[in-house]
This record gives structure tokens, sequence and C-alpha cells, in this order.
């Protein structure tokens, strides 16, 4: 028995992931035989911290840095864990956002003055090819309905100018209506699926008789909160400031801050972001994600309730459903601090709602464009719920080659600024999973960006690999499903659609797992008995009996 008392890690130091156990082994057989760890409770932020506050500000206050005198444990270039790190690389194994450039799709004299090219023609811009299926224009990003378009592409000579009117126009009609909470469309947008038919998503009610889950035996940490869905008849209210209690800061992004809120009315929560609309480009960005999110019904998207302008600012204020999973950020940062791995099983549910939700996306001529961890959330029940669309734009923007999202998780073809389609979604996906399972980000993270955008699109493709040095041992299948999503080459990339269909999903997809549960375990929430759901197993390290890490 090794006892190792942890250190203070860097935020995404590799130690951690030498002493790891599977988080998925209370259900299922590991594969591999990661040596038994006695991991002391660390020594960072509380865990109702973690349950309520995801925010990657707070995580990060939380750790202390790596003493100058321990060498940094992860590894580079790529892929294996343990090896030596160059003395170029800092300890700081993930860098924040190197940058992310954003520029107004179309400047309104651009857009008048040019003219539609044909659906089903191919247009060249910016060194990009768009197949020109649809037209984007500002007038069209200022709808969010099929039925409004028309009308506004009639008074579109009026609203071009004018984005302010344009975005007081979709707040307006943003609200969600009264049966839209009970709707769900599967991702081909054909059936309505309701949660309640829904046996993986038992999200949206945590109002039910004794505030817990059903079946987890896991008790809401938070009984007085309640998410919307059993309250119909709030399912269309106005929303405003003076209706909403702050309760917590979930994190920040490049467009503003997001809280976790209650409305003071019926104490439901909701996680509220708000954009502040410095000029009109800010508020072309906001009118885009409004109208991007309006139109979105999936288990696997955020759900957006409606959004608000405080008339004394230039903020808008957009609620949607709170996910009290958190995102894969914070969880990946979770899993490392107890000293875990995540296994198979989860990891395969995460990718299935990941694809699906991208597949559904794709259904609405959309491509997310910035998939990473922090915007992968998951409910309760350990729903994936794609956010954050302010990047994501119709899949015919004639001005494609806008170089948006986060570089470090874009695909070859979008740094290289050539075509680029639902496929690139995938390459991040990719990316995102690879991070979460080897908790290390797969490429060095502290290169100047330039570095990192050759090693990109040099065609230096990051595996999933064995770890030896803790007995991890990936499946085959998994290794391959990797392998396809990180296919250098864009045109050769499976689509969501096709991805889905790859045995890893087919295959684990019908193991059993309870996410809610799994999740659970994860934050350490409170089972019903009051104690803390991190098993064991977990804490341990403790390899099952076969010796699978499904
Ligand atoms: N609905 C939500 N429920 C729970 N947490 C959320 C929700 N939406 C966002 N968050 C948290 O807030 C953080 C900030 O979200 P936001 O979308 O503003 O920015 P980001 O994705 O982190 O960064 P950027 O927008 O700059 O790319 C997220 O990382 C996530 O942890």
């Amino acid at each position: 028995m090794i006892s190792s008392k942890p250190k203070p890690l860097g935020p995404r130091s590799k130690s951690a992931a030498r002493s790891t156990s599977a988080l998925d082994s209370s259900f299922s057989s590991p594969r591999h035989s990661a040596p038994q760890l006695t991991l002391e409770p660390v020594t960072i932020a509380s865990r109702s911290q973690h349950v309520h506050d995801h925010s990657s500000s707070n995580r990060n206050s939380a750790y202390s840095p790596l003493s100058p005198s321990e060498p940094p444990r992860f590894n580079v270039p790529v892929l294996t864990l343990g090896a030596p790190i160059p003395s170029r690389i800092r300890a700081n194994p993930r860098p924040p956002n190197l940058y992310t450039l954003e520029s107004n799709p179309i400047p309104p004299s651009t857009a008048s003055s040019k003219s539609d090219p044909q659906p089903g023609s191919n247009v060249h811009e910016n060194g990009a090819t768009i197949r020109a299926d649809k037209t984007y224009s500002p007038e069209n990003q200022l709808n969010f309905r099929p039925a409004i378009r028309t009308e506004t592409q009639a008074t579109a000579q009026n609203q071009r100018l004018d984005p302010v009117k344009g975005l007081m126009k979709v707040l307006d009609k943003l609200s969600i209506s009264d049966n839209a909470t009970s709707q769900r469309f599967d991702y081909e947008g054909r059936s309505e699926v309701s949660p309640e038919d829904d046996a993986n998503d038992v999200a949206f009610d945590t109002t039910s008789k004794d505030s817990s889950v059903a079946g987890t035996g896991i008790r809401s940490k938070d009984s007085q909160s309640r998410s919307p869905a059993k309250s119909p008849t709030l399912a269309r209210k106005d929303f405003c400031d003076d209706n909403f209690d702050v309760i917590s800061r979930l994190g920040e992004g490049a467009g503003g801050a997001v809280h976790k809120v209650m409305d003071k009315r019926d104490r439901l929560t909701y996680a509220r972001k708000i954009i502040t609309t410095r000029d009109s480009t800010s508020i072309r960005q906001v009118v885009r994600e409004l109208t991007i999110i309006a139109e979105m019904r999936h288990k696997n998207i955020i759900l957006s309730y409606g959004a608000y302008m405080s008339p004394s600012s230039s903020e808008v204020k957009i609620v949607m459903e709170y996910c009290e999973g958190g995102s894969l950020e914070s969880i990946g940062a979770r899993v490392q601090e107890i000293g875990a791995v995540v296994g198979e099983k989860p990891a395969v549910r995460i990718a299935e709602g990941i694809l699906q939700g991208l597949a559904y996306l794709h259904t609405k001529r959309t491509i997310h464009r910035d998939i990473k961890p922090s915007n992968i959330l998951l409910s309760r029940e350990g729903v994936v719920k794609l956010c954050d669309f302010g990047v994501s734009r119709e899949l015919v923007n004639s001005n494609v080659a806008t170089f948006t999202g986060t570089l470090l998780y874009m695909a070859p073809e979008r740094i290289a600024g050539g075509e680029y389609n639902v496929r690139s979604d995938v390459w991040s996906t990719g990316i995102s999973l690879l991070e979460l399972v080897q908790n290390r980000f797969p490429y060095p993270s502290d290169l100047p960006p330039m570095e990192i955008v050759l090693m990109i699109t040099g065609g230096e493709t990051p595996k999933l690999e064995d770890d030896p040095a803790s007995g991890i041992t990936w499946s085959p299948e998994m290794k391959d499903f990797i392998k396809q999503a990180l296919t250098h080459d864009g045109a050769l990339r499976p689509s969501p659609k096709e991805l889905l269909e790859h045995r890893w999903i087919q295959t684990v997809m019908r193991e059993e797992v309870h996410m809610a549960r799994w999740i659970g375990q994860v934050w350490g929430w409170k089972t019903r008995k009051g104690r803390s759901d991190t098993s064991d197993s977990i804490r341990s390290g403790r390899p099952s009996s076969s010796g699978s890490r499904k």
C-alpha cells in the first residue's frame, strides 16, 4: 500500500494522474491495475463550493502552484504520462484561452453591397470555400424563427443599420413558450421527446417528493432550489434584475460573467449569463447567440428560458438552465484533485452526448465552433449540455474564415484558414475528451501560440495511449474513436452522426452507466444517508476484480 499525502498541485499537474483510480469503478470492471493509494482529503476548496460553484477562477484560486523544488510531472510533447518536461514549459499545463479572435461576421456596408450567392454554389472568401446553401446576412442574424424571418426580411432595409433595434426584437421574442419545457426533439429534429419519456433525461426536476434525483439516492444539496421544468405556470415569465437573487458566480467567459441565480418568486434556480454590449459589434454577437439558442430544443443543448436587457445598463442577461454537474473543465480538475481518472463508460456517455448535440446542431445548419471543456456542461443527472453559442453561427455564413473560438481546441483546417464544417467540431470534441480522460491537455500547453499552431497544423496528432506506470489500459475501440475524431484531414474526419456509429459508442453505450451517480461521486454529493458519495473505490484507486478500466 502506497500512502500518498496529496501535495499542492498546479491546476493541471499530472502528479495526481499517477495515483489514479477509475471513477466508474464501482459499476464497472476496470482493466487497469492502478496502485492502491490512500488519498487523504485534499486541502483545497470545500466540496460544497465545488458543488455550487464550478468557476475556473475559483478553482484556480484553490490550487497552489507547484513548489519550485518539485519538478513538473506532466508530459511533452504529447501523450505519455510521466515523461520529463522541457524547462521551457511552465508548470501550468494548460494556458487560459490563448486568444479569441472575434470579428463581426459581415460589416453592414459589406452585407448590403454583397450579392447573395445562389444556394448550392460555392463562395470563396478569405481563402475559405463555403457551400452557399443559404445566404447569411445581418438580416437573418436578427431572426430566430422561420416565420419571423420572412417578416424581417421584408423590413431588412430598416433594420440593417440598427442592431439595437434588432436586439430588442429578439429579446422580445425570446421568452420561452408555455410548453417548451416539456418539448424536446431528437437530434434529427423530428420527433418530440418529453423529459419524462427519456430515461437519460431525469434532469429539470429536483422538486419531486424528497428533493432526490430519481434512482440515485443522491439528495439535492440545495433542497430549497428547484429547476423550472415542473412549473408550467412559470414557464413563461418576465425576467428582470429585481426578481433574482444572485447565489454564486459560476464562471466568466470572454463575453461576461455567469451566475447561479434564484427567482425570488418561485425559488427556481437558473444560470444567468451577462453580456456587456459595448458597441454594435457585441450587440450583433448577442443577437447571434440569442438567435441560435432560442431555436434549440434538444436534451444535449442548454435550454434557454429567456433574456432581458437592463434598462439602466448596456447588459443583456440570458437566463438558462443551471447545470449543477459543472463543465468538463471543472470536472476534469475535480477528478484530478481526488486522484482519480475518468473511466471509459462515463467517457462514452459524455462523448455520445456531445456528438448527439452536434448532430442536432447540424440539422439546424449550425456548427458550434467553440467546443471545449468549459462549454460542455453536465446536468445534475450527468446529461451533457452544450453551451456558449457566442461564436457559433449558421453553417453557411459567408464569412466563415472569421477566426473565432479558442485556438487550443481548433481543428487544423480552421487554424489554417481553410474550409471547415461540422467536422471541425468533431476534432474539438476529440481534444476535449482526450484531455478529460488523460487528465492533461494533449499538447504542450505553455508553448507560444505559434508553436502550438505549428504542431496542430503540422499533423502532430495526439493519441490516446496506455499508461503502464499507472496500470491504465484503454480499449482498442476507444483509442480508435479518438483517432477517428482527430483525423488530421478535415475532409476525411467523420461527422458527428457518423462517429455516433463508431463501435466504441455502439458497444459501450449498451453497458449500464449510472451517470447521475457518477457525477455525484465526482463532486462528493451526499447520498440519502448523508454520507459523501465519493466511494472508497474512487479514493483508494482499488482495482476491481477483472482489471478493466471500463
Ligand atoms: N448553464 C450553466 N450552468 C452551470 N454553469 C455554467 C452555465 N453556463 C456557464 N457556466 C459556467 O460558467 C463558465 C463561463 O461560461 P461562458 O460560457 O461565459 O464562458 P467560457 O466558455 O468559460 O469562456 P468563453 O466564452 O470566453 O469561451 C463556464 O465555464 C461554466 O463553468
